[in-house]
């Protein structure tokens, strides 16, 4: 057990410590004394001080001074390009395979649509009960649309998705099963290997949403054999707000098509033609033109994952949940916070979420004093730490403030 009054000093140390430590400074704002702890890089991470002046060139140079010559210039080759980058640092796909495009919903949209194509003569599909709501929504619709059954995964509430549970809810009927690598409420990392083999046992696909994951827990997606993945940009890979989101395509299955058929995804766009024909490759899966502000800081992000490289960030990741951890055992149990998240750090992603009855009231005070968690519904905190813009003791000062905040309540 803990001893509180060690926290302080642990912090400190583990800080001093910390091989990543370096790196906070590179993100703007990691000093600003109104915010004393940020832990909620997993709904909007912060900005890279590179970016600003990514930003700021695109702007002048690029867009000022070549205007639509840089299309041709290299814009519409940027989301393929950036794909492979983000494929090489993070995800552990082979070029060709990824692309930067729309929003995580549109993504899930475009790849369950596909997927289910794949697989005409079988007429269910499976999600968890708690995935997080747009995949839930988006899946229903589909199955809707195309009279589908759905299959509900009943998942722990501090859990997820494993493979028992995957075997006991798939079967020769099942098209596909949708998964969170990170569960976006409990935190639980599920083992993608093992289902995505579990799956295909049945002769389904699987389609991973890796929102929570991507930029902090290593995959391997060309080597775990994974069908299709979609991620947001906006969380750990420090893209910004409304950045846009990013595919995974095996190649193996990109021979699939998407019902999005714009003309960024057709064979020939420039030719302007009759008639919608798929580009061959990854290509095929984009639709309209490209948000080019939208993804530049995603490039500096993935440049620094692939500098700090992501076998160490996810080793900070877990120092961090852990310390958070202890310090939730040893400052918020005694008010009687419950944790919702799994104790074994290798079965949890780069956040913990916590319950208590007053969690709702308190967070707009925390929010008032620069500490800056995440509510969610009905009596969770998420704690969400992004290993190379957070520190030991900015989650030491935000864990102490909840309970002082607990303790005047
Ligand atoms: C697991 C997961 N999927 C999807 C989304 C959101 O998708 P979108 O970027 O389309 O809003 C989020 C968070 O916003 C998420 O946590
Ligand atoms: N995109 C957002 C826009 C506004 C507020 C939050 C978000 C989030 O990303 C929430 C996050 N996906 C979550 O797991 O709760």
């Amino acid at each position: 057990m803990t001893d509180a009054a060690t926290l302080p000093s642990r912090a400190r140390r583990l800080d001093a410590e910390d091989p990543l430590a370096r790196y906070r400074a590179r993100f703007i704002g990691h000093d600003d004394p109104a915010v004393p702890a940020y832990l909620d890089g997993n709904s909007l991470g912060r900005p890279l001080a590179a970016s600003v002046q990514r930003v700021q060139e695109l702007m002048v140079e690029q867009w000022g001074g070549r205007l639509i010559r840089g299309w041709d210039e290299g814009w519409l080759e940027l989301p393929a390009q950036l794909g492979d980058e983000l494929g090489r640092t993070a995800l552990g796909a082979a070029p060709g395979q990824c692309l930067i495009a729309d929003s995580t919903t549109v993504l899930l949209y475009k790849l369950i649509h596909a997927a289910l194509s794949a697989r005409p003569g079988r007429h269910r599909v499976v999600i968890d009960r708690d995935n997080f709501p747009t995949d839930r929504y988006v899946l229903e619709g589909i199955a809707a649309e195309r009279g589908l059954e759905l299959d509900w995964l009943e998942v722990p509430y501090d859990g997820g998705a494993d493979v028992e549970l995957v075997r006991s809810v798939t079967g020769d009927q099942t098209a596909l099963v949708v998964l969170s690598h990170v569960a976006y409420r409990s935190g639980h990392l599920a083992d993608m290997r093992a289902i995505t083999e579990a799956v295909h046992d049945t002769g389904a696909l699987v389609l991973w949403d890796l929102c929570h994951s991507v930029g902090v827990v290593p995959v391997e997606l060309d080597a775990w054999e994974v069908d299709l993945a979609v991620g947001c940009s906006y969380k750990y890979l420090n893209g910004g707000p409304g950045a846009p989101a990013w595919l995974y395509v095996r190649r193996g299955h990109q021979q699939l098509t998407q019902p999005i058929q714009g003309w960024l995804g057709s064979e020939d766009p420039f030719g302007m033609g009759q008639g919608y024909s798929p580009a061959a490759g990854i290509r095929r899966f984009a639709s309209g033109t490209p948000p080019i502000i939208g993804m530049t800081a995603i490039a500096d992000m993935v440049a620094l994952i692939g500098e700090a490289g992501i076998g160490a960030i996810r080793e900070k990741s877990t120092a961090l949940t852990q310390f958070a951890l202890e310090a939730t055992d040893a400052l918020l149990a005694p008010h009687g916070v419950v944790l919702a998240s799994p104790r074994n750090p290798e079965q949890r992603g780069s956040h913990l979420t916590i319950d208590h009855p007053a969690f709702r009231k308190i967070t707009a005070r925390l929010w008032e004093r620069g500490i800056i968690p995440d509510y969610r519904n009905p009596n969770g905190l998420r704690l969400g730490l992004s290993p190379l813009s957070t520190g030991f003791e900015e989650v030491y000062r935000g864990v102490s403030a909840i309970a002082e905040e607990l303790a005047g309540d």
